[in-house]
């Protein structure tokens, strides 16, 4: 756990760049800084590794204050990770990797198997262990500032807008990625951003900041969306927030039919013609097989004979958000979404009707925006689906 208490900083120029700012980033979890640029993010974030010293207040970590470890001492347990990488352009990306393992002066060969380890672990191929970072993309040169911060396994990241020098398909794979080493590595990260959908997608908890180092709101990314602190945070998270909001809302809340389902081998005089006539035709599993648009099922044949229609995007209910099963339900030729479990079978559609009642539910949950207040506003919220199918 890292805690700020009450921690200020004013530079010697008189810039007030944090304003008493409290709050924890707890053990295990990513705890993502965003809001205007010189909001002070930077400067919170150095705090807790001693490269920016507090001029009020202090930051402990696991209940020690840093001011007691030697700063290269405490950076050695704190992985850092910056924009554009911050590679030494000439060193091999496997010594890149390994700079902190030789500062531990870990013989060469450990060094260096662990450097080929992480490379695999952050998705870089073996062969370019021996290239300079000059050879590698932006994105690669990212992969290798995360791989080189992994490379002592400190309990502790920092990471400051590691992913903002990419273009936005390369960003979200690094997104998708680190999400994913995350959940093996369990480390305790601070993540800096100013890009509000980078932060409701990795955050676990999310620290707002304004001009003048004010901490505004601190709280899961669904709480941020759903009760901004102040129209500050209501305007810098932005006018599509509702649309946001939906990634929160699990896909199971939406109600579920089996209407215009039929097995594949129903005889064309059993077709009921359904409100809008399209039939979803499953297998003997409840694998959906496609759509059969209203009459095209020949008489005397089966539902099989009519040309399907591609079944489109599906849903997983479990895991899924009900924006996925929007998605779905919009580009679905019937326009009801298909529901699926984790093995592919139909657990039921939704039209978008359906959907809509569904977060029209979801949304009169929400309650009306507190007192702005940087503590989180409860810790009772269940952890809704994230990312999912995609939107
Ligand atoms: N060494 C310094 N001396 C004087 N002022 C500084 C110094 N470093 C930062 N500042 C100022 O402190 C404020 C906070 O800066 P900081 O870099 O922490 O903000 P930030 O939220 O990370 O911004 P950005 O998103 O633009 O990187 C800004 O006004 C900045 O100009």
């Amino acid at each position: 756990m890292i805690t700020f208490e009450g921690v200020s900083k004013t530079y010697p120029d008189g810039t007030v760049a944090l304003d008493d700012v409290s709050l924890e980033c707890r053990t295990g979890e990513i705890t993502v800084f965003v809001g205007t640029s010189g909001g002070g993010k930077t400067t919170a974030l150095r705090t807790i590794n001693r490269m920016v010293e507090p001029t009020g207040g202090r930051v402990l970590i696991d209940g020690a204050d840093v001011r007691d470890s030697r700063p290269a001492e405490l950076r050695r347990g704190i992985g850092y990770v910056i924009q554009h990488a911050g590679l030494f352009p000439h060193r091999t990306i496997e010594d890149n990797i390994a700079t902190v393992p030789y500062l531990l002066r870990w013989n060469k060969k450990k060094a260096r198997d662990t450097a080929r380890e992480l490379m695999e672990r952050v998705g870089l191929d073996a062969s370019m262990a021996k290239r300079y970072p000059f050879q590698l993309s932006g994105g690669q040169q990212q992969r290798v500032g995360v791989a080189r911060a992994l490379a002592a396994d400190p309990p502790v990241m920092l990471m400051d807008e590691p992913f903002s020098a990419v273009d936005p398909v390369v960003r979200a794979e690094l997104q998708d990625e680190f999400l994913r080493l995350q959940a093996e590595l369990h480390k305790t990260i601070v993540f800096v951003t100013h890009d509000i959908d980078e932060a409701i997608k990795l955050g676990d908890r999310v620290a707002v900041f304004k001009t003048g180092g004010k901490l505004v709101q601190f709280d899961t990314p669904e709480n941020v969306l759903a009760r901004p602190a102040d129209d500050f945070v209501a305007e810098f998270i932005g006018y599509d927030r509702g649309i946001r909001r939906l990634w929160f809302i699990p896909a199971s809340e939406a109600p579920l039919s089996d209407r215009g389902v039929l097995p594949a081998d129903t005889p064309a005089d059993r077709i009921r013609a359904d409100d809008d006539g399209w039939t979803l035709a499953v297998d003997g599993s409840r694998r959906p097989l496609g759509w059969a648009a209203p009459g095209a099922v020949p008489s005397g044949g089966t539902l099989a004979d009519a040309p399907l229609k591609p079944v489109g995007p599906t849903f997983t209910v479990a895991r899924d958000s009900i924006r996925a099963a929007l998605n779905a339900a919009i580009l679905s030729p019937s326009g009801r979404a298909v529901g699926v479990d984790d093995d592919g079978r139909l657990v039921g559609v939704a039209d978008q009707h359906d959907l809509s009642a569904a977060i029209t539910r979801a949304g009169a949950d929400a309650e009306p925006a507190p007192a702005v207040d940087a503590k989180p506003a409860s810790d009772d919220v269940e952890p809704a689906p994230k990312g999912g199918a995609a939107g």
